[in-house]
């Protein structure tokens, strides 16, 4: 049984995941440390962590099981330091990062199985960072990777996921090897042709100073990546560069191919590129989530006055439900606009059909 566990690196990542354990089961005791006090001392105020550890190895010889969120090149380090600790018995230590196999390899060569390690990585996530960010359901319905090793047996596995229950994500396990390289292709790569599209918008504003403006509706969605933590993401990067590398060669030839049915003017083969595309990401499922966020979009009939959004805002306020982005959808018809709210779970969706019932007679749509 679990009874106490720590975790180091209180961010957006540790916090969540010391919420759902606290949410499930408020009798684990958590301990939790982080190099930044502030964020430390945050993550006891708002109940995320029962108490803080002055130092990165306190007493850690009653300790079931160890988080490590931290991003991932100090992940590594602190793989290392910690074969020297004195640890409890069948402790179980994993981390989140967004590789594995330099996590997972270091973890072999440091802790040589003497140390249970298991590799995870909670497939969800955001653009923000730090403990006001966390959320106790950031990980609902998420996929959550594991990567036990040979050192590991399924009850340790399971042990872990029992803690983690209170996430409400999807266990799935895989090597770490194809970790990366499923991650390199849906998550890393993504970020880097999201900062190179921010890169071109940027460049083309002294010429087309409207190129800002004009760069607030969709072009915002296909780049919110690019607002993430620059350090953790140089750290990914060179966490996975053999895999990337391959995928910078594959995109590149990709472009070229579609600037030559550009170049060509060739329309039959510009339309099956987007109808292909469209084609398959269609048929991505869309209730999980990933590095494709997936929203919880809802439509509001609202008739167009000044106030309507923060009168409806002010009602979900009322209610506290919570929003992750507001838009007025911009093909109006008649007299009603349409108001999309995006909520990032199912049940606020709910409670936002329900309040916005209870107190007015917009009507609510989901498409
Ligand atoms: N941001 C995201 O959406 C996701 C991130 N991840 C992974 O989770 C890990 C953490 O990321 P976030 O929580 O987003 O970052 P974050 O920046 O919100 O939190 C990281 C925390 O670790 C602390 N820290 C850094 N070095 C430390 C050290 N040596 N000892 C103790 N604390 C230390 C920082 O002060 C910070 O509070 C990273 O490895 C990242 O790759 C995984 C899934 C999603
Ligand atoms: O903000 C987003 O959509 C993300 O892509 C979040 C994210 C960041 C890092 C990960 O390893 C997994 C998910």
């Amino acid at each position: 049984m679990v009874k106490k566990v720590y975790i180091i690196g209180l961010g957006l990542i540790g916090g969540s995941i010391a919420l759902s354990i606290k949410q499930k089961d408020p009798s684990i005791h958590i301990l939790g440390f982080d190099i930044n006090e502030d964020q430390a001392n945050l993550a006891k105020r708002i109940g995320a962590i029962d108490e803080i550890a002055t130092k990165l190895f306190p007493d850690l010889s009653s300790v079931d099981m160890i988080f490590l969120s931290t991003p991932v090149q100090q992940t590594t380090q602190i793989i290392e330091q910690l074969k020297s600790e004195q640890l409890k018995k069948d402790v179980i230590v994993t981390d989140v990062g967004s590789t594995k196999v330099k996590i997972v390899e270091c973890a072999n060569q440091h802790l040589n199985g003497k140390i249970k390690f298991i590799g995870g990585h909670p497939m969800a996530g955001s653009h923000k960072s730090g403990i006001l960010a966390a959320k106790p359901h950031l990980f609902e319905n998420a996929f959550y990777i594991l990567t036990p090793s040979q050192y590991v047996t399924q009850n340790d596995v399971d042990l872990l996921k029992s803690v983690l229950e209170g996430t409400k994500a999807n266990f799935i396990e895989m090597t770490p090897n194809e970790h990366d390289e499923v991650t390199g292709v849906i998550s890393h790569f993504p970020h880097i042709v999201a900062a190179s599209l921010v890169y071109q918008a940027k460049n083309h504003e002294e010429q087309f100073p409207l190129v800002k403006r004009l760069a607030a509706g969709g072009f915002r969605d296909i780049t919110r990546i690019a607002s993430s933590s620059p350090s953790m993401w140089r750290d990914i990067l060179l966490h996975n560069k053999e895999p990337l590398l391959h995928l910078f060669d594959e995109w590149i030839s990709e472009m070229e191919r579609v600037k030559a049915f550009v170049a060509n003017e060739e329309a039959d083969n510009l339309f099956s590129y987007f109808q292909y595309a469209k084609n398959y990401r269609d048929g991505l499922p869309e209730k999980q989530k990933g590095a494709i966020p997936s929203f919880y979009d809802l439509f509001v009939d609202v008739p167009d006055y000044p106030g309507v959004i923060s009168e409806i805002t002010g009602y979900l306020a009322k209610e506290k439900i919570s929003l992750t982005n507001i838009r007025i959808i911009e093909t109006r018809e008649e007299i009603y606009g349409v108001l999309r709210l995006s909520f990032q779970t199912e049940r606020d969706r709910e409670l936002a059909i329900d309040c916005i019932n209870k107190y007015c007679a917009y009507e609510t749509f989901i498409m």
